[in-house]
């Protein structure tokens, strides 16, 4: 007896999910023989005829499974066909080494002949007649087979690529041909040129090694050949279709996941990119390079608490509880306000929200009677000048950059405006409260001292009587890796705070975010942090949740804004594409408020099921649309700041915001009307800084943008009254 391994390819996994449950199960079973013992005679496992490597064993009296040799006791479980099928279409499988990324692939023509007909051959009955309709001209005709081999495509497919006359067979094929051949069809034919494929699809999967044709044990260790091998993670695709990212990556996924690098790395990419999968196999790639051990290495950050609490959810399967137990998840205030809380500063106050925070300006400035500035300017000043960038005294205000924050303040305005904070602290501190950016701040600077006591100590351990006397715990770095998620919302005092709590060097920081989705004041520039990306990002542009229809709309909503790349220098969205395709998304307009309410209640039943999501620019329309949907019927439950209060409501309601990192079938983004997106008053507060009237705009682009990419399917899109200026 001897042992298999037995691996699966990317792609067959998907054709196993359409078998008949009982197949599945045969499925099962047969790999876990397979492995025990190939020479089993119930698998009756042999070679194809005509196919050096390709065998085939018995899953049950129906069904065969198709295995590629790599070599040695190494097998790829490429397709599960009918009995049947396989003996008669001996000359339909195909499969080789793809001469650009060096990945294995698998090619059935006989299913991909369905979707793409070969040539019908010449008309069994030739009648005199009107002379046949001209046959309409094959969409790839005019690229040489040596282009579209350079860019990646799979040879034995040629033939019929050059056959494909419709969209519809286009999209047939790409749903059956390696990934990489789907891709570089569908950008062309999406009237990328070939230069611009080469350099946004093929070259970013290309191998970094020698290619050899005939190894492929070699091959599956290439980011491109994309296979699972252990039981365990077989059994998560045959039991849930969403298992497919736990353990198939896109080759530029897992390079980013397990390269080395000398210092922070950021990840950028549109909407639904898989950004935050990335992030995740991350932690995982780190802790297992960490071996084994008791501690907490790794810190896994993001935005909010809901966000938070979906990442561990993920983690954990993903990874396993061990790995689990190893990574904190949590979001960024939690962790600032954890630090804070023990401390005699911290200690019996009560935490504000920015919203209540302005409110807390908006007072002072009615007690003074102060109307030269408008408190969310001034929140915004403190909380991104001063207290992001650690300014403690009145000389340090008059020094600090304002860079990105809007009109020029003359040194009498800093007077006045320090003299106003000052106030304001003063005020907070006699209710008790503390804004959650005080917090960020505090925490930013109790471990930026930390991180220094650390440094010396290590340094010297011997020269400081005092850190000699203290427990060697209090100098142990408090983290070796961090890792943040939806980093383009995190402020400049988040990034003090999560700088200071790992040391400077390799793999300290892992960063995934898109500052096109960015939907909270908070412009930093990481390198003026301490945070140092240069030539360590990377950015991916294939998307998986979003369709080529609704990417095309929600791209267009952003205009012609420029966007940061978290530091100094600029990104965009150039080559951010889906294969997968849908309804173009649906503009409506109505007269009233209550007309658009009746159309949204319309649209949920029309959609009749499916995960569907509402949502409004205004906080008070959120309980209107959950009661308008109640008297229609239609079961419904609000997000909030913990997430949806009943997740298995059919439909859930929130504000924009409340849609960051979630992901839904079906979208309506209701009230994208003049005065509500962007919002009247806010505009009005602006309306005197052109910068920041700028940034306001910008803002609310990126609002409805986050709000449509939240979409996999259909997204109806609606107003009453005017529509909003960034409508088409
Ligand atoms: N390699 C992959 N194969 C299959 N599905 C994938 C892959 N990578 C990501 N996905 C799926 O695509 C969807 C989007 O992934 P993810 O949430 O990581 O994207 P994101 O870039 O973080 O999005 P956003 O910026 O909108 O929050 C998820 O449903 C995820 O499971």
């Amino acid at each position: 007896m001897s042992q298999a391994t037995l691996r699966l390819l990317d792609k067959a996994d998907k054709e196993i999910l359409k078998l008949p449950r009982a197949v599945k199960g045969a499925i099962y079973d047969f790999q876990h023989r397979f492995r025990q013992d190939p020479e089993n005679p119930g698998l009756r496992f042999k070679q194809l005829k005509g196919h050096p490597r390709l065998y085939s064993a018995r899953v049950n009296l129906d069904y065969r499974a198709l295995l590629l040799h790599a070599g040695g006791n190494d097998y790829i479980l490429v397709a599960v066909r009918p009995r049947q099928e396989v003996y008669d279409n001996l000359d339909k499988f195909a499969y080789q080494i793809n001469p650009v990324t060096g990945g294995i692939e698998f090619l059935d023509l006989l299913t991909i002949e369905k979707v793409v007909p070969p040539d019908p051959g010449p008309d069994p009955d030739p009648r005199p007649g009107p002379a046949p309709r001209p046959e309409p001209a094959p969409l790839f005709a005019g690229y040489a087979a040596g282009t579209l081999l350079e860019l990646g495509v799979a040879e034995p497919l040629l033939g019929l690529i050059m056959k494909i006359t419709t969209e519809d067979e286009l999209l047939g094929l790409a749903a059956y041909a390696p990934q990489l051949t789907g891709e570089v069809l569908l950008a062309l034919h999406d009237g990328k040129t070939v230069e611009e494929v080469l350099d946004q699809v093929t070259t970013p999967v290309k191998a970094e090694d020698e290619i050899d044709a005939d190894d492929y044990q070699s091959a599956l260790s290439r980011p491109a050949t994309a296979v699972t091998t252990k039981d365990a993670a077989l059994q998560e695709i045959l039991e849930d279709d969403f298992g497919r990212w736990r353990v198939f990556l896109h080759p530029t996924q897992r390079k980013i996941v397990e390269r080395s690098y000398r210092g922070p790395a950021r990840v950028s990419g549109g909407p639904g990119t898989g950004k935050t999968i990335v992030a995740l196999h991350r932690v995982r790639h780190l802790v297992e390079r960490l071996g084994p051990g008791e501690r907490t290495d790794v810190l896994l950050t993001t935005f909010n608490k809901n966000l938070a609490a979906d990442l561990r959810h993920r983690l954990l399967a993903l990874a396993g509880p061990d790995i689990l137990r190893r990574v904190d998840i949590v979001n960024i205030d939690r962790l600032a306000s954890d630090i804070v809380t023990p401390t005699e500063a911290g200690a019996g106050r009560r935490w504000i929200d920015d919203t209540k925070a302005v409110v807390q300006w908006q007072e002072l400035l009615d007690e003074l009677g102060q109307r030269r500035w408008d408190a969310e300017f001034l929140h915004d000043e403190w909380s991104q000048v001063i207290l992001g960038q650690g300014v403690t005294t009145r000389a340090g205000y008059f020094r600090a950059r304002r860079a990105g924050r809007g009109r020029p303040i003359t040194r009498e305005d800093r007077a006045a405006i320090w003299q106003l904070a000052e106030r304001y602290v003063m005020r907070l501190d006699d209710k008790g409260l503390w804004t959650i950016r005080q917090v960020a701040e505090r925490a930013a600077r109790i471990e930026a001292e930390r991180a220094r006591d650390t440094a010396a100590y290590l340094a010297d351990q011997v020269s400081s009587a005092k850190v000699q006397r203290e427990s060697g715990i209090w100098h142990r770095p408090r983290y070796r890796h961090i890792v943040v998620d939806e980093a383009q919302d995190l402020s400049a005092a988040h990034w003090r705070l999560l700088r200071a709590m790992v040391p400077e060097g390799p793999d300290d920081l892992f960063i995934a975010g898109d500052t096109h989705q960015r939907i909270y004041s908070h412009q930093v520039s990481l390198g003026s942090l301490g945070i140092n990306i240069r030539g360590r990002s990377s950015r991916l542009t294939l998307s998986y949740r979003t369709t080529h229809e609704i990417l095309r709309a929600a791209a267009g909503l952003l205009g012609t804004e420029e966007w940061d790349d978290l530091d100094d220098g600029r990104d965009d969205l150039t080559g951010y594409r889906s294969v997968l395709h849908g309804p173009e998304p649906v503009y409506t307009g109505y007269p009233t408020w209550a007309a658009e309410l009746d159309g949204i209640a319309a649209q949920v039943r029309a959609w009749g099921g499916g995960s569907i999501a509402v949502c409004v620019p205004a906080r008070r329309m959120v309980g209107e649309v959950e009661r308008w949907l109640g008297q229609a019927g239609i079961e419904s439950c609000a997000i909030d700041g913990d997430g949806p209060k009943k997740p298995d409501s059919p439909v859930h309601v929130g504000t924009m915001h409340r849609f960051k990192g979630l992901e839904y079938q079906r979208m309506i983004i209701a009230g994208v009307a003049d005065g509500l997106l962007p919002a009247g008053r806010v505009l009005d507060h602006a309306a005197e800084d052109p910068l920041r009237y700028r940034r306001e705009l910008r803002q609310a682009r990126s609002l409805l943008f986050v709000a449509a990419t939240r979409a996999r399917d259909s997204v109806a899109i609606s107003w009453h009254g005017r529509k909003s200026r960034f409508l088409p």
